[in-house]
């Protein structure tokens, strides 16, 4: 028999723990058994969880939870992005071309590769070697590209705001994380705006064009004043505020159309937030700023141009897309438009004889919003700092396609997220075969308030501890809903408020699913469903109560679950039986709900017992049912 010592061992009364010194250490699973059912304290009145054979149990669970609260750690198992290991770097691509700064950062940390204008093929081909994958707007990141990764693409950086060119569908699908830019270039999208406004008012890009052709029309360009003049600010988001606060400095009055906008902010600059309608059909100029949307695929349609003030003049640094170009041209060809100024367009780039881009009252830029040198060094340190935060298993502030989750409910939450997947794992592999899971039910016992506890995370976590043992999917923060969904799994939460101290934000997680048969008849309630609860002390996730049953047991390596006559010699008995084959007991834990009658043995072991060692578990007379489980 393998020699086993226990180092520690917690004995449990009601809710209160003591920690029996190793003085009483005990040689191997039975005499552990015999130590505890000779002592004073009756065996039978307690649960008792021994740590065997780890000497410094304690120091070491205390040294892990300072372990677990590290945010990168809890988001890398979290999301299970697979950081990549000091000793192999990371493939980054870089397809379009990105400021030196970020460059240099993403050199420090990974393989860079920049391989500009790729075909969809090539960027196929290539994708399947490649961690990351950084963009702009030139590189339509589509479902093929993220199938053609097969699963080695853990995240997509854009350089930039607008991810219109990402499939973020199939990005979340796929379990591939998207994160942007979104702050770095806005002054520089701002500032184009307003020279485009300034330029078509004054006709400076026809004028300049008429000199170099040898003419001097000063008649032909008289331009418009823009003071006095109301301008449309159509999405008062980053660009399209900083656009009205320029605006307002030019003395122009200045409207806006957003409908996720707070007034507060409008007013705070000085805009009336007013209807699409009012804002097109009063506004001598018109600038875009919202994003496209399938609601704003095409909404500057004749319908909308015709509500149009007569000689309006329309300003787009937003996306080309949100324009009906052939619409456009027709409004420009009649006068409703009296000039258009356009930085981006539908196909980019348009083709040469593009009716728009030659009209004589046109005024075009080869998607320059972004374009100076100092946003472009701006866009590149914050993507590269996205991307390797991503790669490194961090959560990023920026992400298109994951909740975001701010750093300090992520420490607080980390050793809440191991527990999660635990009892996940562990409730799936108690649901007989055969028995389709549709229905699972989480409780989160709390002595917070329901709107400041975030569990998103520990859902997503849950989610993945039931599908991944029973499918080929493979789950992270991304695509946890959605999987589930895909797999018709209802998954509800539920919030219970218990007194416990403020500083844990969970007192407990129970993990219940409804509707099935199990393979451990004793974690069924009355109710009929599986039932799991499970807690995290000194920072590592233990097994709590099992159906209706107490235990304590560290969910650490595999476990086993017994049934079994409530009487002395039990723990003995399996212990016993695991020695013969050098399965080495790391957790034992016995609880019951009447005493004598039955009680649930929980054994946690570091190696898997064998089919015949299993067997003779189960042929203990005493044993009336058991369970391995994989932890
Ligand atoms: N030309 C260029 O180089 C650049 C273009 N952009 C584009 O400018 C646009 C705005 O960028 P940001 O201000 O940074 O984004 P943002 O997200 O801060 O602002 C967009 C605003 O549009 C609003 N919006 C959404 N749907 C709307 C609708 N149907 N009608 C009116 N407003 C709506 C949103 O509520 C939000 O306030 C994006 O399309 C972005 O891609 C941004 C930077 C550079
Ligand atoms: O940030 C955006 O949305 C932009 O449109 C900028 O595009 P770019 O990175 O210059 O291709």
């Amino acid at each position: 028999m393998a020699a086993t010592s226990i180092s520690s061992a917690t004995i449990k009364h009601g809710n209160e723990a003591t920690t029996i010194p190793p003085h009483k250490k005990c040689s191997n699973a039975s005499s552990a058994h015999l130590s505890f059912s000779n002592s004073s304290i009756s065996l039978q009145k307690l649960s008792i969880s021994a740590n065997l054979n780890n000497s410094n149990s304690r120091s070491s669970a205390i040294c892990s939870v300072l372990k677990t609260v590290e945010a990168s750690e809890l988001v890398s198992k979290a999301r299970d992005l697979d950081p990549v290991s000091k000793s192999t770097k990371p493939t980054i691509l870089v397809s379009e071309k990105l400021g030196e700064a970020g460059l240099d950062l993403l050199r420090s940390f990974g393989n860079v590769e920049c391989l500009y204008n790729l075909s969809q093929e090539e960027l196929c081909a290539k994708i399947a070697e490649c961690d990351a994958l950084i963009v702009r707007s030139g590189t339509k990141v589509t479902r093929q590209v993220f199938e053609a990764a097969k699963g080695r693409l853990k995240v997509v950086g854009r350089a930039g705001v607008g991810i219109d060119n990402v499939d973020l569908q199939a990005a979340t699908e796929l379990g591939c994380l998207v994160v942007n830019a979104p702050t770095a270039n806005t002054i520089a999208a701002a500032e184009h705006g307003i020279a485009l406004l300034a330029g078509m008012a004054r006709n400076v890009a026809q004028a300049d064009a008429s000199m170099k052709a040898g003419k001097w029309q000063r008649n032909k360009y008289v331009g418009v004043s823009l003071v006095g003049k109301t301008l449309a600010v159509m999405g008062f988001g980053k660009v399209g505020s900083e656009v009205a606060r320029r605006a307002k400095g030019l003395g122009m009055h200045v409207i806006a159309h957003d409908p996720y906008a707070p007034a507060d902010r409008a007013r705070a600059i000085g805009v009336d937030l007013v209807s699409f309608d009012q804002a097109i059909s009063t506004a001598d100029f018109v600038s875009l700023h919202m994003p496209l949307t399938p609601t704003t695929n095409k909404i500057f349609n004749d319908d909308n141009f015709a509500k149009m003030k007569k000689g309006v003049r329309l300003i787009n640094v937003a996306r080309g897309g949100v324009i009906d170009e052939d619409a456009l041209v027709r409004a420009l060809d009649n006068g409703t438009v009296a000039q258009a100024a356009l930085d981006v367009f539908t196909e980019e780039p348009p083709s040469k004889d593009s009716k728009l881009v030659q009209h004589e009252n046109v005024t075009v830029t080869p998607h320059l919003g972004a374009s100076t040198k100092e946003a472009q060094e701006g866009v590149a340190v914050e993507i590269a700092e996205a991307v390797v935060g991503a790669l490194r298993g961090e959560l990023s502030a920026t992400a298109v396609n994951a909740p975001m989750v701010p750093p300090e409910v992520l420490s607080e939450l980390a050793p809440y997220v191991a527990l999660a997947e635990k009892l996940g794992r562990l409730a799936v592999q108690l649901v007989a075969g055969g028995s389709g899971i549709q229905s699972v039910k989480v409780v989160y016992s709390s002595s917070r308030d329901p709107d400041n506890l975030d569990t998103r995370l520990l859902r997503a976590m849950i989610t993945k501890g039931i599908i991944e043992p029973i499918s080929d999917a493979h789950i992270n923060l991304v695509n946890a809903d959605f999987t589930a969904k895909q797999k018709g799994l209802r998954i509800s939460e539920e919030r219970v408020m218990v007194d416990s101290s403020p500083e844990n934000p969970i007192e407990s997680i129970q993990v219940q699913i409804s509707n099935v048969g199990s393979k451990f008849a004793s974690a069924l309630l009355d109710n009929g469903h599986i039932s799991i609860e499970g807690k995290v002390k000194y920072g590592i996730p233990h097994l709590t109560r099992v159906g209706s049953f107490s235990v304590d047991v560290s969910l650490e390596g595999n476990l086993i679950l017994c049934r079994q006559v409530d009487q002395p010699g039990m723990i003995g008995q399996v212990g016993n039986i695991l020695g013969e084959t050098n399965v080495n007991v790391s957790f034992m834990s016995v609880g019951r709900t009447v005493k004598r009658t039955k009680a649930i043995m929980a054994i946690g072991v570091d190696e898997e017992p064998d089919k015949d060692t299993l067997k003779k578990i189960g042929e203990v007379s005493a044993i009336d049912e058991f369970v391995f489980l994989d932890l």
